[in-house]
């Protein structure tokens, strides 16, 4: 669709965009990504033929650009510049008809059905066909901003030139703006090229990104390439991190403000409270955390913890709603709060702190096993989900890796299955010596403060820490449970 060729350009003779080599194919949505400065609106400008090129070829549909005429680009090429400068005494209508210029012939133009279905559907699209008898110095930049696009639209084009769309666009404008393109791209076969400054919104949304540094490019690729935590720290000059968008596969990148240091608390047992009905632990500060709650499950950040009593009849068909309800009637943010479930007597509570030089840990953990089982064999189980329960909490005072929480989880659960097997609990159904309970729920907390611990497994300071601790809680909280059932 489009092809350019070590195409080189600037503004009175110098170069500003050099040796530049890329084709973007017909259907495509690409970016151009850069800092200030690095030259992507020139880029661009060159494209549009507004600019033209110092060296190289520049070629459209296999036609250089040279050899098109105004009216015969503005049909295939539409252009939505950076800040569209307002016609100040049009109509939101008549500013998006003007789109409609390029399909008409001779001096005197008609104004037929068709191009009115065309603005209107523009309009439509782009949302602002409810202010289309408006004046567009009436309206906000954002308006503003979406009226231009619609006016590049109701050009019909083969190929969009977008200079960051989503400029003064608020969060759902944003979004709709670029799932609007996303659908044109894939249901027109339009093209678009667009430049971005918002990383993540490039890459939830290219196709392809070309990254450019000083005129040049750096690289080009699909956006989990192009955007490589080293690669933009490096360009970019600054301190960011990449994870994947939580719901689909595609990168993004966190800043990291400076002076944000986590103000070093210590996690310890006064920050519990036991009562009946709960135990909670408070915490000053955020604490970085993986469970399996029944709130708060997955990773986040948290600073309130509860484990809260149910009756061993408890039955629920959605727990998590009712969890919600409870804690919100006992003073806890649901969205806040990391809650558990047990039908253990919540006196038989086993915790304790453990100490290292450089870190610490603190563990407390609830233990039933009503409903032991083991694993190799529970698929002979026909599990009713009723509390009996092995709550495990690990708070650890350090910073810890992302693998070590995962570490973190598998050492407590060998030592969990430890204990069971030297108490010799069984799974009653298959009369094999149990692994679990299949209710248990796991918490590791860190306040990510001091030494990185970069592992948690077994064979390391961390992980014996661990180890020995849930070890030793899960015994006691077990005897205990035990104990009360003898009695
Ligand atoms: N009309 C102009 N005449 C001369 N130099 C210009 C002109 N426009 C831009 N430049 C220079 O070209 C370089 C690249 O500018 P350009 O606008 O292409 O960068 P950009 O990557 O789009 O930046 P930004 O992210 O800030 O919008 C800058 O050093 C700029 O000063």
């Amino acid at each position: 669709m489009l092809e350019l060729n070590d195409l080189s350009g600037g503004y009175a003779g110098e170069d500003i965009v050099r040796d530049i080599s890329f084709k973007v194919e017909e259907g495509e949505l690409f970016g151009i990504l850069g800092p200030n400065g690095s030259g992507k609106t020139t880029l661009l400008k060159i494209i549009s033929g507004l600019l033209p090129n110092s060296n190289g070829e520049l070629t459209l549909q296999g036609k250089p650009l040279t050899v098109y005429s105004s009216k015969e680009l503005a049909r295939v090429m539409a252009v939505l510049p950076q800040h569209t400068e307002q016609f100040f005494s049009y109509t939101v209508k008549e500013t998006v008809s003007l789109g409609r210029y390029s399909h008409k012939k001779g001096l005197f133009q008609t104004w037929k059905e068709n191009d009115e279905e065309t603005v209107q559907k523009v309009m439509k699209q782009t949302g602002v066909a409810e202010f289309q008898a408006q004046y567009i110095h009436e309206l906000s930049g954002g308006e503003r901003q979406r009226v231009f696009l619609a006016q590049a639209l109701a050009q019909e084009p083969e190929v969009l030139l977008l200079d960051e769309p989503t400029n003064h666009l608020d969060l759902s404008y944003q979004k709709e703006l670029l799932d609007m393109l996303k659908k044109l791209t894939n249901e027109r076969k339009l093209t678009v090229i667009s430049i971005f400054h918002d990383l993540n919104l490039a890459g939830l949304y290219c196709d392809r990104i070309l990254l450019l540094e000083k005129g040049k490019i750096v690289s080009i690729n699909k956006p989990n390439e192009v955007l490589k935590e080293e690669r933009i720290r490096a360009v970019y000059k600054t301190s960011i991190q990449k994870q994947y968008h939580p719901e689909v596969p595609k990168p993004q990148l966190f800043l990291i403000p400076e002076d944000q240091e986590q103000r070093k608390v210590q996690i310890n047992e006064s920050c519990l409270r036991i009562t009946d009905e709960y135990i909670s632990l408070s915490s000053e500060v955020y604490l970085k955390c993986m469970s399996s709650g029944v709130t708060g499950s997955g990773t986040g950040w948290f600073q309130t913890f509860v484990n809260r009593h149910v009756p061993k009849t408890y039955c629920c068909n959605n727990h998590l709603e009712e969890m919600s309800g409870y804690l919100r009637e006992n003073g806890f943010d649901p969205s806040e709060t990391i809650g558990m479930m047990t039908a253990v007597i919540l006196e038989d509570v086993s915790y304790r702190f453990f100490e290292e030089e450089s870190f610490s840990v603190f563990i407390v953990v609830t233990a039933g096993t009503g409903n032991a089982v083991d694993a190799s064999s529970s698929r002979q189980h026909e599990f009713m989900q009723v509390p009996g329960t092995i709550n495990t909490w690990v708070f650890v005072n350090g910073n810890i890796s992302e693998e070590a929480f995962i570490q973190s989880i598998m050492t407590a659960t060998e030592a969990k299955v430890k204990v069971l097997q030297e108490m010799n609990i069984k799974d009653r159904l298959t009369d094999t010596l149990a692994t679990g309970t299949s209710t248990d729920s796991i918490l590791i907390a860190a306040t990510q403060t001091g030494e990185m611990l970069q592992y948690a497994g077994t064979a390391t300071p961390l992980g014996k820490l661990i180890g020995h601790g849930v070890y030793t809680c899960t015994s006691t909280a077990l005897k205990n449970y035990l104990r009360r059932g003898k009695q």
